[in-house]
């Protein structure tokens, strides 16, 4: 996180209305998960928007982006490379290795999910390709499971710059705080 050198979450392709959701819930995922920004393609700038807009609203930093080559991103990252992936190495395998590249050696990493089919490239240009089980599932889930192992959990207890509200947390209810405390909500 803040401390660490940088990870960046990268969505490789977006179908205009059928990924409307995933794509956002990639980034909104990446950003409540610890991950300091997210590209997404250019053909999804709604997602980018929506993203962007809770930022503003419930803090960062967090830089939502979008890209035209998300290729490129990826042979160009000067760091390490992780891909997602149902057919990758199991990610209890891996795991440490990859802290000790972002943590002790101080590696930027490029998370990297797919929506569609993966260009093979992508597997070969990764330094990891990494499954969270090997079974079909979702970029979501498998960039939530991925991002709480790299950083141990820390990622919970990450405080939120220049919010204009936050969510109290309570046993039952719903209860939210503008910035300066004022009650907001229900
Ligand atoms: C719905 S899947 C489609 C994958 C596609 N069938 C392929 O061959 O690449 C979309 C994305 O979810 C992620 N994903 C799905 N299952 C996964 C798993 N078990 N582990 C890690 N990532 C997974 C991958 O990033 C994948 O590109």
């Amino acid at each position: 996180m803040h401390d660490e050198s940088e990870v960046a979450v990268l969505r490789l392709g977006h179908r205009p209305g059928r990924d409307e959701r995933m794509t956002t819930h990639v980034g909104l995922t990446a950003r409540a998960l610890g991950a300091d920004r997210v590209w997404v393609p250019d053909n999804a700038g709604q997602s980018r928007d929506t993203v962007a807009d809770i930022t503003d609203r419930f803090g960062g930093p967090f830089e939502v982006e979008l890209t035209d080559s998300p290729q490129r991103i990826i042979r160009n990252w000067e760091g390490r490379v992780v891909h997602l992936t149902m057919y990758g190495e199991r990610v209890q395998d891996v795991e440490s290795e990859i802290r000790d590249a972002h943590q002790r050696d101080g590696e930027p990493i490029l998370v990297v999910v797919g929506a569609e089919k993966v260009p093979f490239d992508v597997y070969e240009e990764a330094d990891w390709n990494v499954g969270v089980t090997n079974q079909p599932h979702s970029e979501v889930a498998g960039l939530a499971v991925f991002l709480d192992r790299l950083f141990d959990g820390r990622e919970l207890e990450r405080e939120w710059e220049d919010a204009d509200r936050r969510v109290v947390p309570m046993e039952t209810g719903k209860r939210v705080e503008s910035a300066d405390g004022a009650h907001d909500g229900e």
